[in-house]
């Protein structure tokens, strides 16, 4: 009987990079299992297209780890997959996909879900509202509060507002939201990442943090008294902080994480920084989720270009995520029975 854990894998949109790179998954000595979702046809073209001939295995939940074998949880597509060209058709095959993934989480079966990326443009297209991974999940598990952040190049940055449109950001800023953004960061860097006391540097919205008021208002209206409620009970986070100045090693060497208030203040640091190593986590789940810090890259689906390192990096970004849960789920079973 096996009982390593299973991690699974969405292979995303199956016209973009996903398929390819998931194929890179074969054969990973390792710890745990890991399966791929997505439609075995799909995967098994890309796999002679790009030369690699992987060998499939149908998933089977006792399976043995077997070199040179993946393990294919298969769901069928809807329209032929022409590699680099979206089809509206296969939006659902998509969503299927996570649906699947997050029904193994929800009883066990799977111990994490790993993403690879989505095309969210088609996914709205085909007639389905949807802006990304994080917000459909977070709907799917009922969770009020997720919080995306990314980690790489030695830099964790997460997000106050996620997928919005620049121009709703200033308004989707309120106290309750900071407040609950920066809890769920504090306690799942304690929880999730085995940081005592995170240390968290906020960064304001405007430019040099508003400059006194003289250009804009969140800062002294918003982020400086959620702050300072935040200190208030005991959680070590600083700011506002201007974002032009607030990446810096001087600034970052005394923090576990920076938040930004909006997506594009905080991730082109930190692809920068580590693009194609970096791991995106949502942090609220009742359930661990890690993916890639790219997207579907159509240019490159099929070309053989398509680098796996992030891939790989939230593979192992999950399954550290996890032996430090099975680590405190322990700590405390022990603890517990010590009483
Ligand atoms: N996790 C996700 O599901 C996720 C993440 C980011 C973007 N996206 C989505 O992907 C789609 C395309 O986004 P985009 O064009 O802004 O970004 P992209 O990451 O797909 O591409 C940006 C550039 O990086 C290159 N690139 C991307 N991944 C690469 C890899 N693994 N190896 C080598 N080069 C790589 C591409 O060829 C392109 O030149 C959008 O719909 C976006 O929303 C999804
Ligand atoms: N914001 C992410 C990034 O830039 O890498 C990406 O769009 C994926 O987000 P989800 O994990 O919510 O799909």
């Amino acid at each position: 009987m096996q009982t390593l854990p299973w991690l699974a894998v969405t292979s995303g949109e199956p016209a973009g990079i996903g398929p390819d790179v998931c194929l890179d998954l074969v054969g990973a000595d390792a710890p745990y299992r890991v399966v791929v979702l997505g439609d075995k046809a799909v995967l098994q073209a890309r796999s002679q297209l790009l030369g690699k001939n992987v060998y499939l295995r149908d998933y089977q939940p006792d399976a043995a780890p077997k070199a040179g074998v993946l393990d294919v949880y298969h769901l069928p597509v809807a329209a032929a997959v022409v590699p680099g060209q979206l089809a509206a058709a296969n939006a659902a095959y998509v969503l299927d996909l996570l649906d699947a993934a997050y029904a193994g989480v929800a009883t066990g079966e799977f111990a994490a879900m790993v993403t690879a990326p989505v095309h969210k443009g088609i996914i709205n297209d085909a007639g389905v509202p949807f802006s990304g991974h994080t917000e459909y999940l977070a709907a799917k598990s009922h969770t009020e509060q997720v919080v995306m952040m990314l980690a790489g190049g030695g830099l964790r940055v997460a997000l106050a507002t996620t997928h919005l449109p620049l121009r709703a950001v200033a308004d989707a800023l309120n106290p309750a939201l900071l407040q609950q953004v920066l809890a769920t960061l504090e306690h799942d860097l304690r929880t999730k990442f085995g940081i005592a006391a995170p240390r968290i540097l906020v960064a304001g919205l405007n430019p040099h943090a508003g400059e006194q008021g003289h250009l804009g208002h969140e800062e002294i209206d918003i982020i400086t008294p959620v702050i300072a409620a935040c200190q208030q009970q005991g959680m070590a986070v600083q700011g506002p902080y201007p974002a032009d100045t607030l990446f810096q090693p001087f600034m970052l060497q005394h923090a576990d994480a920076v938040l930004a208030m909006y997506h594009d203040q905080g991730l082109p640091v930190l692809k920068y920084a580590s693009f194609g190593r970096g791991v995106n986590i949502t942090l609220g789940l009742p359930f661990i989720r890690t993916s890639v810090d790219h997207g579907t890259a159509l240019d490159l689906a099929g070309s053989g270009r398509a680098d796996s390192g992030s891939l790989q990096a939230a593979l192992a970004c999950a399954w550290e995520m996890v032996a430090a849960q099975a680590g405190f789920a322990a700590l405390q079973k022990g603890h517990a029975a010590s009483k």
